[in-house]
């Protein structure tokens, strides 16, 4: 793939890449995004920050989200770095206590850990597939559950926005994350109509194909035929995904709720993704 993954990543390109938002935007309001330490989560955080949000990143790893906290910090931001396993229910929950003890407030949420390794799913580990469910669709909605009742607890409005894929045509060699997500996008919508008595608007961004580190685990062959993922014949990359997330966050989707906004390219109109690599049959 010729696209250079790393300059689409660097927070500093991100932090001046150019955006449709105002600067002061979430000035005032309190902004989590799971995952935040790389990729997809690190372009909706730092978008975040930089239209004036108090931050909150969780993942599990430590290291990734301080460098990420010291960045906004360096650019005169708020950041709380809290890492934690998302799998983990008690972990979420402790999550979810922790941002009220420093900021008694909670505006928008975006579930965006997850992953999952390619695989044919006819060769899956009873452990594999638990890992990858545990992951995208225990994990994500430990996460939605936990904001929803805190929301209703302190009686203020709020925002998710879970990262999921495209399910419609399903992806050879990631059913199990279909799977999981599928169940996210299902969950989003009943929850949508239960919720909104609460003031809670939940929605989904469905990312094609998106240049981040994240795809170093599809091998050499999957990566090849990348540019076949979609009619425009490239990735997203990670700012389109998080100004998607923005839209859906900020009063500009204040009528939106219980949708999947796909960011594909057009990929599922036209385009393959064999993520295991391609079969004989289909060659
Ligand atoms: C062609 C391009 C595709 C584009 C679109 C596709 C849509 C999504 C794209 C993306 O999401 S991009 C990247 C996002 N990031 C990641 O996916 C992160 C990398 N993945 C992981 O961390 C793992 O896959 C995981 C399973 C989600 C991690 O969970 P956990 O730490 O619990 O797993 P492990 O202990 O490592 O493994 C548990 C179990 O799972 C099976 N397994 C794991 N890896 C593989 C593998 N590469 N191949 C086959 N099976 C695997 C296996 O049964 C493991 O048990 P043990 O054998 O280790 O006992
Ligand atoms: N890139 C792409 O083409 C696409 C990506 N996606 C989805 O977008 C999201 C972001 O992916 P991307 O940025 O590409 O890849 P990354 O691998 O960079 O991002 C995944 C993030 O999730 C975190 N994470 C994973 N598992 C857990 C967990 N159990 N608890 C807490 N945090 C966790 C990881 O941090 P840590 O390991 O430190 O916990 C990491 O920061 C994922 O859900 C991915 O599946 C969807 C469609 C396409």
């Amino acid at each position: 793939m010729s696209t250079d993954v790393e300059a689409l990543n660097n927070p500093e390109t991100l932090w001046n890449a150019e955006t449709v938002y105002r600067p002061d935007l979430f000035k005032g309001k309190v902004a989590l995004v799971s995952g935040g330490g790389s990729g997809i989560g690190r372009a909706v955080a730092l978008l975040f920050a930089r239209l004036g949000a108090t931050l909150v990143i969780c993942g599990r790893t430590a290291e990734k989200l301080e460098k990420v906290a010291a960045f906004v910090r360096g650019k005169g931001g708020t950041v709380l770095v809290v890492p934690t396993n998302v799998r983990e229910p008690e972990q979420v929950d402790a999550l979810y206590q922790r941002i009220h003890a420093e900021f008694g407030r909670l505006d928008y949420v975006v579930n965006n850990a997850g992953g999952q390794f390619p695989q044919n799913a006819i060769d899956y580990a009873p452990k594999g597939w638990a890992a990858v469910i545990n992951n995208n669709l225990n994990g994500s909605w430990y996460m939605m559950q936990r904001a929803a009742q805190y929301w209703r607890d302190v009686k203020t409005p709020g925002s998710i926005v879970n990262i999921v894929v495209v399910t419609e045509r399903g992806m050879p060699g990631v059913a199990h994350t279909v799977a999981a997500r599928a169940g996210i996008i299902g969950a989003s919508r009943t929850v949508a109509v239960e919720w909104a008595p609460l003031g809670i608007r939940v929605n989904c961004v469905a990312p094609g194909l998106t240049a981040t580190e994240g795809l170093e685990v599809y091998p050499p062959e999957a990566q090849k035929e990348f540019p076949l993922a979609n009619p425009l014949k490239r990735p997203g990359t990670p700012m389109e995904i998080a100004e998607s997330c923005i839209y859906l966050s900020a009063s500009s989707g204040s009528f939106i709720t219980g949708e999947v906004l796909t960011v594909d390219g057009g990929g599922k109109l036209w385009g393959e993704l064999w993520t295991a690599g391609r079969p004989e049959y289909y060659r």
